[in-house]
This record gives structure tokens, C-alpha cells and sequence, in this order.
């Protein structure tokens, strides 16, 4: 303000015809508002009409000298209002997800500790009592779960083509029954191709809802009917595990206990639930390594598929599925795993996995065994009985082999020793008809066969029921923690992208010498367009390759009800903010020293502040492109159309007056424009040009003269903020709901015809 006042003084004092005419001080009045209005809206500079440039210089350097002023300019004061708006709206926002997650809560009088102390607790709750070892037990009765099935049919749509009649392929044929039992491990064999993967899942309530696919059969859980929900209070290992490269064994299983327990425990307990499951799952010795992935050296592959039984464990599931938990690794590593399954086992668990070529040692330490090929069911019983019955049926041994080999030998659809095709599809179908005759008791209750509101009592008892115990601030703390984590710790990466940075700004700063002189002019607004493009491709680039996989992580953690997407998102956004701030900073001070870009007071401050705004745009378009992809491959696929979208309306390639109608809109929303003409309006604004030198088209003395030439006379760079702060706030709305509508939702288990 004293700036301003002290400026309109001297304006006056200067006027020539102060205080001679009315016209002439009706003049001044009119030219002094606008140079107050010009010294309120500094960073309207674009302005060519509004103000000549001498003015401008003198203003900016009595500002430069007021120490207010340098330290409240509007950007600033713009930049600090949109950041606590946008805190406000966050805490907001979770502030009302945090009231809906606190109705799901089950009710507070059943929700306390008891006896608490660092050694030794107990706490209570409807679903979960911890014990005195630290080891989260569900109770209601589900301490050990004894799950039947049978009639499970999995039928896949197919459309009708030349050489197929349009019927449904049955991928399981409804012949499938069994029973897995408490202390028991069941053992899912059979070729490749055989329908294990699908079997368990289906039977875990964890296929994938597609419309081409229709599931029915039933489920009994300690006799009584399972109806209609799909999910089974049970843990789920899945063949690949994908966890958060960076994180240590520790800390991811740290993590996921304050997630899925949260406020039902001290941090204390949470590190003796922690400590419990590493010596449980023996990973003490790789405490503090990191996980790592294909890329990054981490766990071997047999920790890292302990460390996903691990995470697992953690609300101490009664019932656990494992697919292929043994596949890719050596026979030692297997042998050892299967052991931990065993101990588990021992405690009482209940135990299904799909094994794929055991040795005999793996194979013997299962108790149960169910052998599929083909979608049909070839054998229900102990392992121990299997090769005496395929024996009986007329399949001897032909030479000295493991009970494993053998029985797999026997349900291959391909010809054993001296068998034609069509023997060996007699013999399938014989196996098929022998086994769907099989008794089997499935320890049926009284009520099984009934619509049973006993099936309502297990779905009450499980961890899905409430979804995550940590409040949502606690979720968006911890995520964001391990979000900042990932970002910082991936150190390959971040001196990969900063030596990109500088190679390409060192390339530019080599070339790009301004001068002063006409084709400066060109020179610069090729500086400019090449910046705007490398600095959106960089970061789109790194957000589609990296999130779609982080996604995949993520979804199977919100589908296992972890946390909440909005949460997640939220972190997510705001971890990103330091280091596209540090990559672009670094670009942005290469060129702005080597290439001779507009170096009047402040302008540094305004170059940095576009192209740091330009990166969050294009890191959020990035995500946004991940997030509304089913996988990576088609995030990449979009990638080239967006990108070359945006390079065509970026304001220099076409006229807006020759772009079809239907087509304008995409320039308002074209990242790469708003950054190009940030840039230019920056560099630009003030600058003097020499009328020598070559140069296209008409001469432009001043900065305010070019920019007119490129139609950005009257634009000014709040408008370029306002635009790149809805970019990337259209871009996480979107990435939002992309996360939520792609959420993954599983097939229900309907009851068969009669
Ligand atoms: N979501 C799905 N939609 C359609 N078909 C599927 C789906 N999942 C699996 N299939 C098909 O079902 C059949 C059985 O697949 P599944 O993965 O269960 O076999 P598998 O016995 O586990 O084999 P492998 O040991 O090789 O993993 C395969 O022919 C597969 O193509």
C-alpha cells in the first residue's frame, strides 16, 4: 500500500499539466488509476495498452526496493490463499469421510482394552480380541473355520463365431465338492489349465466380477449355508504379491497392523504384533531389508512370498487361501514355506492352497487333497489315500514314481504310456464320473439347507465388515508417509530424472543464446514451446508409467478394505508436490542462466512459479491417465494422442479460428498452451528489442509488441495460474473417480437351479 501511495504521488508531481485544465486533470486521474490498478495487478504485464514500458521498469524497481512489497507480492498472497483453501477443503472433506467411517464403527462399549501394559494386554472388541502374546484373534466362535462345498460352477459366455456354437464354456462343471477342515491343510492340484486359480478364488469369493462370467454353488461355513455375500472371512495370498518397492519388511507390515487395527492398539502392541508374525513367518532376519521388485534388489522371492502370508496374518484369519504360494521357488525354499503353513496349520487354521508340481516332500506335508483337470473334479480326499484310489480305478503306477507325479500323471488329458486320445479322454471322464459319485461329508448342520440366518452371523464376525479401525486422518497420515517414502527413497530414479533435467537443460543452454535483436524474438518462443513440451512429457511420462502399477497394489488394498480411495488420493497428490517442485526447479535455473532469459527483478521468482505449476498439471494428467486405465499398457497406450493433443493446441501450431468448433475446448484445457504462454508473458513482459538483425514478419520493439504478434496482448499470467490450478484439480477429480469406478468387485456365489 505504501508502495502504491508513494507511487500515485510521484505520477502526479510528474504529470506536465498537474492542476492546468479539467480535461487535462480528469486525464491524470484516469492514468493514475491505472497505474494503481497496474501496481495492484502486477502481474498483469501482458497488458501492452494498459502502460508503456519505461513505467514499468521504474515501478518494478521502487517495489523491488520496498521490503513489503518483496515480501507480499500477489503471487505470494495468491499462492498462500489457494494452499490454505485447499488445506481447509482436505481436512474438510476427510472430516466428513472420518464422521461416515465413525457410523460403521461397531458401538464404542464394546471397544476397550483391558489390563494394558508394553508386555502383557488384552483387548476386546465385537470382532477382535488381542492376546497375551499379541496375536489378533477373531472370536464370535470363528476361532477356527470348517469350510464345505459343493455343486461350484463357473460358466464363461462365449460369442458365436464360425468355429464355435456360441455356448457357454464351463470353465468348473458343478461336479466339485469338499470339505477343508481346522488344523487341516487342503492341497488344490491338477494341470495347467485345470481351473485351480479359479476354483479357489471362487470359492474364497474372490473372482473378479465380469459380465461373462456367471458363478453358482454352495458354501457352508461350520455347517451352516453361506448366502449371498461373496467374500469369505478368510485371508487371500495371491500368486503375485506386489508390494511398495521401498518399504521395509518392518515397515510394511507396521503399515498394514496400524491400518487394519488402528486405534484398537498402542503403538507398543502394534511392535509386538509385528515382532510376532516376522518370527512366525521367519522374516527376523530381514527385518529392515527392503522389499524391492523386479527393478530394485530387495527380498528373494521365497521371503517375499512369507511376507505376503505375513500381511495376511494380521487380523489373525481363521481360513487361508494361498495360490501357488510355492511357484518360483527352489524345492528347499518351497519346503520351508509349506512348513510355515504347517505351524499355522497346527495352530488350528485352516489351510487351502493350490500347488503346482510338489515335490514329495511338499505334497505329504498337505493332509487333504483335491484334484481338478479340466474344470471336473478327479479326486476328493487325504493325500494319503489318493494313490490306492486312482489304483482302484484301473490307472496302475507304470513305473516307481512319487504319489505327486502319479496322481498328476493320471488326470493328465494327454495319453499316458500306450494310451490313444481318445483313451486318455475316457479315462478323464471316467475319473469325473467316479469322483462327482464320491460321498463326501460335508458336515452339514441341521439348518444348512436352509436359507440360513446363521450365514449372517460369520459375515458379521470379519474384519470386512467394518473396513479399516484407523480413523481417516490416521489413513491419510500413514499413506501419506509411505506415499513421501516411495518418492524419496527411490534413489535410482530421482538421479535419473535429475540428470535428464540437466542434460536437456544443459542441450538447451548450448544452443539458446538471446540476444536482443529481432530473431530473438522466434529464438524465444522456440526456448519457450520446448520447455512447456519437455517439462509435460517428462512428468506425464514418469505418472503413467509409474502409477498404474502402484494402483494394482493400492486397489487390492482398499479391496481388502484397508483404506478408504479418498485418503489414499489425497497423499498421493500432495507427495508428488516436492519433487516435481525440485525437477523443474532445476531445469528452469539452467536455462534461466545459460540461455539469457528476461533476468528483470522477479522474474526468476515468475518463471519458476509457471513451470512448477506446469509440472503439477502434467503430473496430474499423468495420474489421471493411470487412473482411469485398466493397466499400464493401455495408460501408454493413450499417451502419445494426449501428449500430441496438447502439442497441436498449444497456441502456436493452430489458429483458434481455424480449429472445427467441436475441437476448441481442448485448448482451454491443453496443459502445454497454459505453460507456453506463462512462460512467454514471463519472459516477455518488459523486455526492449533492437531493430536490426533478421527477424519474420513486422518489427516488434518491445516484449508487449511480440507477445500482441502471438494473440497474447491481453492475456495476463493470473489468468495462466487460474487455468493450470484447474487443470490439475480436474485432473484428481477425475483420478479420483477413475480409482473409485474401477474399483475391483467380485462374482457372488448365487445358489443352484433346482
Ligand atoms: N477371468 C476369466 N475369464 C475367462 N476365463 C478365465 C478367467 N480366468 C481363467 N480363465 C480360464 O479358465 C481356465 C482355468 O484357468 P486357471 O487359471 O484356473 O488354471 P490353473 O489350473 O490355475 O492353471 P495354471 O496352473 O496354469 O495356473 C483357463 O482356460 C483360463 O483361460
Amino acid at each position: 500500500q505504501r508502495a502504491a501511495v508513494s507511487a500515485g504521488t510521484k505520477l502526479q508531481q510528474d504529470s506536465p499539466a498537474s492542476g492546468s485544465s479539467q480535461r487535462q486533470k480528469k486525464k491524470n486521474r484516469v492514468e493514475g488509476k491505472q497505474e494503481t490498478k497496474k501496481r495492484r495487478f502486477p502481474l498483469a504485464i501482458g497488458r501492452r495498452h494498459k502502460h508503456d514500458h519505461d513505467e514499468l521498469d521504474d515501478l518494478f524497481s521502487s517495489r523491488v526496493q520496498d521490503p513489503i512489497w518483496v515480501a507480499i507480492t500477489r503471487l505470494e498472497v495468491t499462492a498462500l490463499t489457494v494452499a490454505v483453501l485447499m488445506i481447509f477443503l482436505i481436512w474438510h472433506v476427510l472430516h466428513l469421510q472420518q464422521k461416515a467411517w465413525q457410523k460403521t464403527l461397531p458401538p464404542k462399549n464394546n471397544n476397550k482394552a483391558k489390563g494394558l501394559s508394553s508386555s502383557s494386554f488384552q483387548m476386546e472388541d465385537d470382532d477382535f480380541a488381542v492376546d497375551h502374546d499379541g496375536h489378533v484373534v477373531t472370536k464370535k466362535g470363528l476361532e477356527s473355520i470348517d469350510l464345505a462345498f459343493s455343486n461350484v460352477r463357473l460358466e464363461m459366455a462365449t460369442k458365436k463365431k464360425k468355429n464355435t456354437d456360441g455356448k457357454p464354456r464351463l470353465l468348473l462343471d458343478g461336479s466339485i465338492h469338499g470339505r477343508a477342515k481346522p488344523g487341516r491343510m487342503l492341497a488344490v492340484m491338477g494341470p495347467s489349465g485345470a481351473g485351480k486359480s479359479v476354483f479357489v478364488h471362487a470359492l474364497a469369493g474372490r473372482l473378479k466380477d465380469t459380465s461373462k462370467l456367471s458363478l453358482t454353488g454352495r458354501r457352508y461355513i461350520n455347517g451352516h449355508a453361506v448366502q449371498g455375500d461373496s467374500l469369505l472371512p478368510a485371508a487371500f495370498v495371491e500368486q503375485d504379491v506386489n508390494f511398495f518397492p521401498h518399504m521395509t519388511v518392518r515397515e510394511t507390515l507396521e503399515f498394514r497392523v496400524s491400518l487394519k487395527l488402528g486405534s484398537l492398539i498402542s503403538t507398543v502392541e502394534r511392535d509386538t504384533i509385528v515382532t510376532n508374525l516376522m518370527a512366525q513367518l521367519g522374516l527376523t532376519k530381514s527385518a529392515d531389508t527392503i522389499v524391492g521388485d523386479t527393478k530394485v534388489r530387495g527380498l528373494s522371492g521365497g521371503e517375499r512370498k512369507r511376507l505376503s502370508i505375513a500381511v495376511e496374518m494380521i487380523s489373525s484369519p481363521s481360513l487361508l487361501f494361498l495360490d501357488e504360494p510355492t511357484s518360483g521357488l527352489d524345492s528347499a525354499a518351497a519346503a520351508s514355506l509349506v512348513d510355515k503353513l504347517r505351524q499355522l496349520a497346527n495352530q488350528g487354521k485352516t489351510v487351502v492352497a493350490v500347488i503346482h508340481q510338489p515335490s514329495q516332500q511338499v505334497f505329504s506335508m498337505f493332509d487333504d487333497l483335491l484334484l481338478l483337470s479340466d474344470g471336473r473334479q478327479m479326486y476328493f480326499g487325504p493325500v494319503a489315500d489318493a494313490r490306492y484310489y486312482m489304483e482302484r480305478q484301473g490307472y496302475p503306477a507304470e513305473k516307481e514314481v512319487g504319489t505327486a507325479e502319479y496322481v498328476l500323471e493320471c488326470i493328465s488329458r494327454f495319453p499316458r504310456l500306450s494310451e490313444t486320445d481318445e483313451d486318455a479322454q475316457k479315462r478323464i471322464s471316467t475319473l469325473a464320473e467316479s469322483s462327482a459319485a464320491q460321498k463326501v461329508d460335508l458336515g452339514l448342520s441341521g439348518s444348512a439347507s436352509s436359507a440360513s440366518g446363521d450365514a449372517r452371523h460369520f459375515q458379521s464376525a470379519v474384519v470386512t465388515r467394518y473396513g479399516p479401525r484407523a480413523s481417516i486422518f490416521k489413513q491419510f497420515s500413514l499413506l501419506m508417509k509411505r506415499a513421501l517414502k516411495e518418492a524419496f527413497r527411490g534413489k535410482g530414479v530421482m538421479i535419473l530424472k535429475t540428470v535428464q533435467q540437466v542434460t536437456v537443460g544443459l542441450i538447451y543452454g548450448g544452443i539458446y543464446k538471446l540476444g536482443n535483436n529481432q530473431a530473438s524474438i522466434q529464438d524465444r518462443y522456440g526456448l519457450i514451446s520446448l520447455t512447456a513440451i519437455g517439462a509435460a512429457n517428462m512428468a506425464i511420462a514418469a505418472a503413467i508409467r509409474a502409477f498404474p502399477k502402484e494402483k494394482a497394489i493400492v486397489a487390492n488394498e482398499i479391496a481388502s478394505k484397508m483404506y478408504r480411495t479418498l485418503p489414499y488420493f489425497i497423499g498421493k497428490a500432495l507427495s508428488e508436490l516436492p519433487l516435481v517442485a525440485f525437477y523443474n526447479g532445476i531445469m528452469m535455473m539452467i536455462l534461466y542462466n545459460m540461455t539469457g532469459l528476461n533476468s528483470a527483478p522477479g522474474k526468476l521468482r515468475q518463471f519458476m512459479s509457471v513451470i512448477m505449476m506446469h509440472g503439477l498439471a502434467a503430473e496430474s494428467l499423468g495420474l489421471a491417465i493411470g487412473a482411469i486405465s485398466a493397466n499400464s499398457d493401455v495408460a501408454l497406450g493413450l499417451f502419445p494422442a494426449v501428449l500430441i493433443l496438447n502439442i497441436i493446441f498449444d497456441g502456436r501450431n493452430i489458429s483458434v479460428e481455424n480449429t472445427p468448433k467441436y475441437l476448441r475446448w481442448i485448448s482451454k484445457v491443453g496443459l502445454i498452451r497454459w505453460g507456453f504462454e506463462g512462460l512467454s508473458l514471463v519472459e516477455f513482459g518488459g523486455l526492449t528489442f533492437s531493430t536490426g538483425g533478421p527477424r519474420r514478419g513486422p518489427v516488434a520493439k518491445t516484449g508487449e509488441e511480440a507477445l500482441e504478434r502471438m494473440g497474447l496482448g491481453d492475456r495476463v499470467l493470473s489468468d495462466v495460474f487460474k487455468a493450470q490450478a484447474t487443470i490439475t484439480a480436474a485432473c484428481w477429480g477425475l483420478s479420483f473417480l477413475g480409482m473409485t469406478l474401477t474399483r475391483q468387485k467380485f462374482l457372488v456365489m448365487k445358489a443352484p437351479k433346482p
